[in-house]
Parts: C-alpha cells; structure tokens; sequence
C-alpha cells in the first residue's frame, strides 16, 4: 500500500462518526463560566469585542512573565487578558507541568499549548523538540498557523506541518534538511507515524508533546495506536500536554497513560459546557422539508458566516449543489475531496471569501472562524458531544451566535432530549412567528 493510502485510512473519517468531580490531588474547575467570568456578559456594553467576555479576571498576559518576542507577538494577536483557562493553565505548563485540560469550545484551549510550548522551545538548527497531534488535516494546518502567528519575533523556530493526502517525499525532504527540518511538528497521526516509522523523523530531542482533541484522536484504537507508536519514539523525559472540550470518565485513564502527575483541568458539570452567548433553537421536521426550511432560514437570518454540518459526504454535495442551484453561494468541505482542494476551502472560508459552508465532522470540532455566527444541524449528529463540538463553532470566545437544528427521526428525538439533559441547555422550538431579534446573535 502506497504511504498516502495507508494513512489516508488512519486519518479521521466522515463515517467514522457513528464529565465530574476533579479526581487529582492538582485538580481545577475551570469550566470557563464560573464565578468571575460569568459576570462578563458577551451582550454588554462592548460584549461584542472579542476577548472582553474574559476581561474581568483583571489579569494580564504580563503576569505570566513570557519572553518578550512571546509578548509582543501577542500584543500583535490583539489578545488583551488571558481566558479563564489560560490563566488556570499557562502558569505552570510553561514551567513543564503535564496538562490534562478539558475546556469549553473557543476560550483559548490552543493558545495554551502554543505559547507553553514557544516560551520553553530551545530551537535547534535540525532536531525536532515538540510534537502537536491533531485529528483532522485542517485542524493541523490551523494550529501551524496558529504557530506562526505567535513566533512571528522567533526567527530560528521553524514549524511544519504534515498530514496524509499530499506528497510523502515533500516532507521527507524537509525534514532531511537541516535548513527546513523543524523544530515544531504539527500533524496528525497516520502521516507523523508513517514519516517517524520509515526513520525520516528523528525524535529524540522531542521535549514537548501535545495531543488536541485528546479524547478523539485516542478514541479508536487505530489512531490510538499510532499515538503510541509516535510517543514511543520520543525520549521517556518530556511534557505532554493534552486538550479536549469533551472528556468522559472512561476517556480519562486512558489520558492518563500518557502524563505524569499531570495539572488536571476538568469541567466539574457538564451544565458548564454550555455556551452562554449561543442561542439555540430546534425544527421538528419530516426529511423532505429541510431544505424549504433552510432556504427560509439563510433568506430570513442575518449571518455572519454559517456552517450546515450532514451527517455524510454524499449529502454535503448534494446540498450544496442545490444551495448553489439557489443561489446561495456555498462551498462544501468532508472527507471524500482531495487533499489541496480541502485546504482552499477552509482557507477560503477563514478568510471569509465564502460565507456558506456545507461540511461534514471534518469541521466538527476545532475549526475556529471568527465570523461564523450562526451553525445549523440540518442533520443531528449521532451523539451529544458532537452536538456541542459543531455548535462551538459559532459563539467563538465569548461571541454571540445561534445554533438552529433540524430533528426530523424518533432518533434524532432522543439525541435531542440526551443533549439537553446532559448539558443542561434549553433547546427552544424555533419562534417562527415572532423570529428572532439579530441583534442577539449578529456580533458587530
Ligand atoms: N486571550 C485571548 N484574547 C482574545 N482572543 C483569544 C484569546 N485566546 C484565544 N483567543 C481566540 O479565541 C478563538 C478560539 O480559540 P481556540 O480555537 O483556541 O479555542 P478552543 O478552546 O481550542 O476551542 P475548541 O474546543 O472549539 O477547539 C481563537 O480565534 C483565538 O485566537
């Protein structure tokens, strides 16, 4: 089997998609929503201005005492005060803490990692001393952006980033080289494990280890697997940190084997994981008036940007070609497109050229576009903690933002009563009289 179709199988499929009481003696609760940061609310007077949700912790990126090329880079990024989670993290993973942080979705869980890492990273010329494992290609291209960003005042630290569908021997060559090989890998597992198994990346001077999304990339023993095999090949002294919004009991010791007296970070309630500046409303509706409804929908809401999640590849096109035969002018992103063409998308997308993305899970979780204000189930995903995962993508730190999903199944109606149990939020029918004011969910 060709190195591309190998591990084009191990990275995360579009089929493939079918919290609790801190238990260490190091254990937070930093859901994000407690005490001070609940005071902050994102409809206030410049509720709208991203980053002022966190504000009233009264603290400072200063505090942390980061270089000052970290600092200026994130004067730069326009980030004024830490989040919640920033400040319950950064003091003690720039000193090498293990991190196991779960966090709710757009507060700033990658910053955490990014500048952790840039603040403790010794760049030498040819060796690779942090690794960052990912679950989707985009989300790894993301986080190498998110990289470059922050090093903008580090000139010698190099970043690449290496994921399945394009060429093996590209990234064989930089790593080969002393002038390209970097010092910061951002990929996800299939690839990383076929470049370290086949001896092209040497890390031994690994000192930094992070996993985003932990609780999906070690989900199923496949990706699992190639984690270990990654893990393995990095020296025994090192500090891991790993990532997730979503982080169920039996996902926990599973984590675990991988950190040593870990900084734990959990949502002690899954009622925390609840956005609060996120309006969300449900349609019961028979499978053949979805698309009457969301036609009514994008004509009748003022968005910003929006992302319609299916449940399969096949859908996304079908829906976007018929989104297009209206005249919405919508792209589609899932699983069964060829690698470059993915990456425009997305790029395209981020850059807010398009406004109407039709997407499987590939853009489930992780993805951040700032503008999307509006996310809509016009499938129901399988399970609960996918549902927060897509709707996170609108309500981005502390932003507004409207989540409108389409139950149309006895099923979906289960999913539906399981999300709201769990996570303690009020999925209204949608108010079709009366609509909906934008201004509660149209960011400025
Ligand atoms: N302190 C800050 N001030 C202002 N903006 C911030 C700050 N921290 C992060 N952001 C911005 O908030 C957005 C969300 O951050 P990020 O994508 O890291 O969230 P996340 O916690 O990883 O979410 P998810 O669980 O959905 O992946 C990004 O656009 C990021 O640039």
């Amino acid at each position: 089997m060709s190195h591309e179709a190998e591990d084009d199988l191990l990275e995360y499929s579009d089929h493939e998609e079918q919290f609790q009481v801190p238990d260490s003696t190091q254990g937070v609760d930093a859901a994000g929503d407690s005490t001070a940061a609940t005071t902050a609310d994102s409809t206030g007077a410049d509720g709208d201005k991203k980053g002022s949700y966190v504000g009233v912790l009264q603290t400072g990126f200063k505090d942390f005492l980061l270089k000052p090329e970290l600092s200026r880079a994130i004067v730069d990024c326009g980030f004024e005060h830490p989040s919640e989670v920033q400040q319950s993290t950064i003091p003690q993973s720039i000193h090498g803490t293990d991190v196991l942080c779960q966090a709710k979705s757009g507060l700033g869980k990658t910053a955490v990692f990014v500048l952790s890492t840039l603040q403790q990273i010794d760049a030498v010329p040819g060796e690779v001393a942090v690794v960052v494992i990912c679950h989707t290609r985009e989300l790894a291209f993301q986080i190498r952006n998110e990289y470059l960003r922050f090093s903008k005042y580090m000139p010698d630290v190099k970043t690449s980033v290496f994921y399945g569908g394009t060429k093996y021997q590209d990234d064989i060559d930089k790593l080969k080289n002393k002038e390209t090989c970097p010092n910061i890998i951002v990929a996800t597992p299939g690839r990383c494990k076929a470049l370290v198994r086949d001896k092209h990346a040497n890390l031994s001077h690994v000192k930094m280890f992070v996993i985003d999304e932990c609780d999906k990339v070690l989900e199923k023993a496949d990706m699992r697997q190639d984690v270990q095999d990654i893990f393995r090949a990095t020296p025994r002294e090192k500090q891991v940190m790993m990532f997730t919004a979503t982080l169920n009991d039996e996902m926990k010791p599973i984590c675990r084997r991988f950190l040593q007296n870990p900084l734990e970070i959990f949502v002690d309630d899954e009622a925390k994981l609840t956005l609060h500046g996120l309006q969300q409303f449900y349609f019961k509706i028979n499978e053949n008036e979805k698309n009457k409804t969301l036609a009514k929908l994008l004509d009748d809401l003022e968005f910003n940007q929006v992302i319609i999640f299916v449940n399969s590849s096949k859908r996304a096109n079908e829906l976007t070609k018929l989104l297009q035969l209206s005249n919405f002018p919508a792209i589609t992103v899932h699983g069964m497109m060829k690698q470059e063409e993915r990456i425009e998308r997305y790029k395209a997308f981020k850059d807010f050229d398009k406004r109407i993305c039709v997407s499987t899970d590939v853009f489930g979780r992780g993805i951040d576009i700032e503008r999307i204000n509006l996310a809509i189930n016009y499938d129901l995903p399988k399970e609960a903690d996918q549902y927060l995962h897509r709707v996170g993508r609108a309500g981005r730190f502390g932003t507004k933002g409207l989540a409108v999903s389409f139950v149309s199944s006895a099923e979906d109606e289960e999913i539906l009563e399981k999300i709201q149990s769990r996570f303690d939020v009020k999925i209204a029918p949608f108010p079709e009289e009366e609509g909906i004011d934008p201004s509660t969910y149209l960011n400025n």
